[in-house]
C-alpha cells in the first residue's frame, strides 16, 4: 500500500492549494480526484464557466455598448448555447491544463477515482471499473466540497428543470425562465439569461435578497434587472415543479402557478461528506454535509484537516485556496501570518457586478460606530463616460472620527477588480486622507477613489466647521448663566 505525508481529496481550489502547499515543503503529496473533475466545482460546473458564460454573454449581446451605440445594438442577434459553450469550453480546458501542470511539476500525485475513508489513517479509492486501491497517509485534507441541494419534491431532467451543475448542458437560450433561490448563483444566472432576452422570474422566499450587501447597491441591481424584465417575487416558497410537454409550472406555496420554459434551481448546496465516509474516520457531518474545523482546519480528529466549500461560510474560491494553504502548512509546522477575515472582498458577479470589503452602513449603524459616505459615481468619471457605464458607483464608509476606511462598496463595471484598492488601503489601516492626498491615473476608475475620498472629507469639514462655529459663538457669549 502507498503511504504519502499527505493525501488530499478533492482537487477544487481548496485541495489543490493544499498539495501544492504541502509540495513546496518537501512532502510527498497527492491528490485523488474523479476523472472527469481536475479543479473541482470552480472550474468544470462553478466559477470558471459561470464567469465565461458572463463574458460570451456580455461580448455578443453587445450589452455594455448600447449606452454608446444604442439600444439596439447586438454583436449577434440569435445567440445560441453552442455560441455560448464554445468560449466555455475552451476556458475550461485551458485551466484544467494549467492545473495539471502546475501538479505535475510540484510532483504531486495525482489519484484517479472516488475515495472513502477506511479508517482515519487510511482511505480507499474506487476507479471507474470498481476496483478499489488502499492508501495510507500521515495527514488528510478533506477538500471534497458541495453539490447543488436537490429537493426530493423537485425532479431534475437536466434539460428543463436543471441546477446550476446542469445549466451549462442545456440545449437552447430558453424564452423564459425561472430562477429559484435569490442568492448568488440565482442572481448571476438570472442576469445573464435577462441579458440574452429570456423572460426570468426569480422567486425568493425571504423578503430581500443578498442581505450581506449594501443596500443602496442592491436596490440599484434590482432597478437594472426590472429594466431588463426580471420579475421578483419575494417571501414566496416554492412547493414543487411540474414538467409538462409545453414547458414547466413551478407551483408557490401561496397557491400561484408560473409557467416558463426552463427552471433553475438555485436554492442553496449541500457538503458531498457523505460519499466520503466519514465516520469511518471518527468524523460527523452536519445535515448540510460540512464539518466543523478549529482555527487552523483541523478537524475533530487532530491528523486530518477539512478546507473549502465542505466546511461552510464563506464559500468562496478564494477563500477556498487559502484554507488549503493555511491547513498544509499547519500541518507540517510551518507558519503563517495572520489573516483578517473582516477584510475578506465579496464579488457577485451579476450583470451589473457587486463587489464589497469591509462593513456596510446598516452593520456600521447596528455598532454605533459613527461613520461618513464618500460617492463618486461612475457617470462623473471619464473612464465610466468612455465604458458607457452611467449607473455605476463606488461608495467609501469612512470612520467619522480617526478617518478610517471601514468599507468599500462598487456597483457597475469592474467593481470587482476595484474594490481591492480599497481593501489594500484599509489593510494598511489608511485613512481617507492618503485617497485625498493620492493622484490616480486618468482616465480610470480607480479615479473613483478620490473622487469618493473629497466627498466623505468634504461632509466632514463641514460638520468640523458647524461644531467649531458653534464653539466660537459659545465663547462670545460668555459662560452660561445658571437659574
Ligand atoms: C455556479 C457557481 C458560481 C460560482 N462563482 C464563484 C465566483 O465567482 N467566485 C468565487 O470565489 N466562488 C464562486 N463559486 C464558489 C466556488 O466554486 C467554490 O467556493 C469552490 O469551487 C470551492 O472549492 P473546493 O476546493 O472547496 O471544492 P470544489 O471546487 O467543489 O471541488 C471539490 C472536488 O472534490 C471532488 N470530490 C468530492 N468527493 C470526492 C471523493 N469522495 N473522492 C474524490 N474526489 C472527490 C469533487 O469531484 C470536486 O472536484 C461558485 C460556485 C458555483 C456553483
Ligand atoms: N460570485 C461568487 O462569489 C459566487 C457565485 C456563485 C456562487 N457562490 C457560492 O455558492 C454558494 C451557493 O450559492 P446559492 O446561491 O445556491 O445558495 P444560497 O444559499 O446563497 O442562496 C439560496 C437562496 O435560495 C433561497 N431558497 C431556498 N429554498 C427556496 C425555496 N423553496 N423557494 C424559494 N427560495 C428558496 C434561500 O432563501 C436563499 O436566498 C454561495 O454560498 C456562494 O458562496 C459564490
Amino acid at each position: 500500500m502507498d503511504h504519502y505525508d499527505v493525501v488530499v481529496i478533492g482537487s477544487g481550489p481548496a485541495g489543490q492549494k493544499a498539495a501544492i502547499a504541502a509540495a513546496k515543503l518537501g512532502k510527498r503529496a497527492a491528490i485523488v480526484e474523479r476523472r472527469d473533475m481536475v479543479g473541482g466545482v470552480c472550474i468544470n460546473t462553478g466559477t470558471i464557466p459561470s464567469k465565461t458564460l458572463r463574458e460570451a454573454v456580455l461580448y455578443l449581446s453587445g450589452l455594455n455598448q448600447r449606452e454608446l451605440y444604442g439600444q439596439s445594438y447586438r454583436l449577434k442577434s440569435d445567440i445560441t448555447v453552442s455560441d455560448l459553450a464554445a468560449r466555455t469550453m475552451h476556458v475550461v480546458g485551458k485551466e484544467i491544463d494549467v492545473i495539471q501542470s502546475q501538479l505535475a511539476r510540484n510532483s504531486v500525485r495525482m489519484l484517479i477515482g472516488s475515495a472513502h475513508f477506511v479508517d482515519p489513517h487510511e482511505i480507499a479509492i474506487e476507479d471507474a471499473t470498481g476496483d478499489l486501491k488502499r492508501v495510507s497517509a500521515d495527514h488528510f485534507v478533506i477538500a471534497v466540497g458541495t453539490r447543488p441541494a436537490r429537493p426530493a419534491s423537485v425532479e431534475f431532467d437536466g434539460m428543463t428543470v436543471v441546477d446550476s451543475d446542469q445549466i451549462l448542458s442545456m440545449d437552447r437560450v430558453p424564452g423564459s425562465m425561472v430562477v429559484v433561490g435569490a442568492g448568488v448563483i440565482g442572481i448571476e444566472y438570472a442576469s445573464m439569461f435577462a441579458a440574452l432576452g429570456t423572460k426570468v422570474t426569480v422567486i425568493e422566499q425571504r423578503p430581500v435578497m443578498l442581505d450581506f450587501c449594501d443596500r443602496e447597491i442592491v436596490e440599484a441591481l434590482q432597478y437594472q434587472l426590472r429594466e431588463r424584465g426580471v420579475t421578483f417575487r419575494f417571501g414566496e416558497h416554492v412547493k414543487t415543479v411540474e414538467t409538462h410537454p409545453s414547458g414547466t409550472l413551478t407551483i408557490l406555496e401561496s397557491g400561484k402557478k408560473i409557467p416558463a420554459d426552463t427552471v433553475l434551481y438555485s436554492a442553496g448546496r449541500q457538503g458531498v461528506s457523505d460519499e466520503l465516509r466519514v465516520e469511518a474516520a471518527g468524523l460527523t457531518a452536519d445535515a448540510r454535509g460540512r464539518l466543523k474545523v478549529d482555527e487552523h482546519f483541523r478537524t475533530a480528529v487532530d491528523h486530518i484537516y477539512a478546507v473549502g466549500d465542505v466546511i461552510g461560510f464563506p464559500a468562496l474560491a478564494a477563500t477556498s485556496m487559502e484554507q488549503g494553504r493555511r491547513a498544509a502548512y499547519h500541518a507540517f509546522g510551518e507558519p503563517v501570518g495572520a489573516t483578517d477575515e473582516d477584510l475578506q472582498p465579496i464579488g457577485i458577479y451579476a450583470i451589473p457586478e457587486i463587489s464589497f470589503v469591509g462593513k456596510s452602513e446598516d452593520q456600521l449603524t447596528t455598532a454605533n460606530i459613527p461613520f461618513e459616505v464618500g460617492v463618486a459615481r461612475y457617470r462623473e468619471l471619464a473612464r465610466g463616460a468612455i465604458m458607457g457605464d452611467s449607473y455605476g458607483l463606488l461608495k467609501l464608509l469612512v470612520h467619522a472620527e480617526d478617518r478610517t476606511l471601514l468599507g468599500v462598496h462598487a456597483f457597475g463595471g469592474n467593481a470587482a477588480e476595484l474594490v481591492h484598492i480599497g481593501q489594500t488601503v484599509m489593510g494598511l489601516s489608511g485613512t481617507v486622507d492618503y485617497l485625498v492626498d493620492a493622484v490616480f491615473n486618468y482616465p480610470t476608475l480607480a479615479e473613483g477613489y478620490k473622487v469618493a475620498a473629497l466627498d466623505a472629507a468634504n461632509k466632514m469639514r463641514a460638520i468640523a466647521r458647524v461644531r467649531s462655529a458653534g464653539q466660537h459663538l459659545d465663547l462670545e457669549a460668555g459662560p452660561a448663566v445658571g437659574g
